[in-house]
């Protein structure tokens, strides 16, 4: 008769995930789901994070998938992970800033970053939480990682809302559309029209004024205008997605490139922060920061973002997060 031989689990590739809310919880649905990695998913608040992995494992018959998910509470579980992806913190409410997170999500993301990268010192780390370039920002200073292994998720979600608004308003497929979006994850994030195409035509030649400046600024507010319908928490289906697509690149070496927010040295004349730029996101993290060729007025709009999220950083010192 046959006897099934249980081996000892050696996890090819190992995916944690802190933080097992809306982002956290539904990035390790897709990336079980996808048979993408093995999950660990860690939370502070006793017995979620275990339920939310039952509940999955529970899925796996029907999702057809062998991926392990395991819930925990202690670093140890999350030990020898390829990726860590930090989505605990605090969600804003209808009325706030991203900004307005800024001392209570950097007091959790200082106090989870060390502990994991202390049990998974080879990992690339995704950060999620907001402020998100401030908080990418801390996160590195407090892993002590090499700054091309660590990223911030928000130019993929905010190019996948640009490309979404503009098939709804041409009336076709997301799959021929593509986007960029560049800057910090802020009201003054900045789309770019012409490097967002239909089969490669830039939508310049495709749409009016008035149409762009209407779906760049709903693509600006994309996250309020969720915040603001929702009353409860903020948006978490595709911030998942746009998560999922980094921690993807980063695991099958796949280069694509794409918009995260990463440490400058000097690109685009910025210094010392990390900020939305295209980059090739390999399976060391960053492999190279693409230059792209920007006219006067948009090279202004990226340093004025630039400028908001300096300040934001600049606010992390006095309250001590940084040395
Ligand atoms: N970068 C981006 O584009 C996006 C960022 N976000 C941000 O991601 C964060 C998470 O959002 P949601 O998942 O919707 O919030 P949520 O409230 O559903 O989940 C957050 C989870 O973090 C946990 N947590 C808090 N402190 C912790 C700690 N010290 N250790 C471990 N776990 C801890 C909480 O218990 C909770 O389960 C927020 O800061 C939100 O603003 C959300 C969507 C998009
Ligand atoms: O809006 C928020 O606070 C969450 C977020 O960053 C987004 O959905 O873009």
């Amino acid at each position: 008769m046959f006897k099934p031989t249980r081996i000892p689990d050696d996890s090819l590739t190992r995916v944690t995930v802190i933080g097992a809310g809306n982002v956290g919880g539904t990035l390790a649905q897709r990336l079980a789901e996808k048979n993408l990695a093995d999950v660990v998913l860690l939370d502070v608040v006793q017995g979620k994070s275990q339920g939310m992995a039952l509940d999955l494992t529970q899925a796996r018959a029907i999702e057809q998938h062998d991926r392990s998910i395991i819930g925990t509470d202690k670093y140890e579980d999350t030990a020898n992970s390829d990726v860590v992806v930090i989505t605990a913190g605090v969600p804003r409410k209808p009325g706030m800033t991203r900004e307005d997170l800024l001392r209570i999500n950097a007091s959790i993301v200082a106090d989870v970053v060390p502990k994991a990268i202390a049990h998974s010192p080879n990992a690339v780390l995704i950060v999620v939480s907001n402020p998100l370039d401030v908080m990418t920002y801390l996160a590195w200073q407090v892993s002590g990682l090499p700054s091309h292994r660590v990223v911030g998720m928000a130019g993929v979600l905010d190019a996948s809302r640009f490309q979404a608004f503009i098939a709804l308003e041409l009336g076709i497929s997301i799959a021929d559309i593509t986007a960029m979006v560049m800057g910090g994850h802020g009201d003054l994030m900045v789309p770019l029209p012409r490097y967002s195409t239909v089969s490669g035509v830039p939508i310049t030649e495709l749409m009016d004024t008035e149409a762009i400046a209407r779906l760049v600024e709903r693509t600006r507010n994309g996250g309020a205008e969720i915040v603001k319908l929702m009353q409860t928490g903020s948006a978490y289906f595709a911030p998942a997605s746009a998560a999922y697509v980094m921690v993807e690149s980063i695991l099958l070496n796949r280069r694509r490139i794409i918009p995260v927010a990463a440490y400058l040295q000097g690109e685009y004349g910025l210094r010392d922060l990390f900020m939305g730029v295209p980059v090739q996101l390999g399976h060391q993290g960053v492999d190279a920061v693409v230059e792209l060729n920007l006219a006067a007025d948009e090279l202004a709009a990226l340093h004025n973002s630039a400028k908001s999220v300096q300040e934001n950083i600049d606010q992390l010192r006095p309250m001590g997060f940084l040395k």
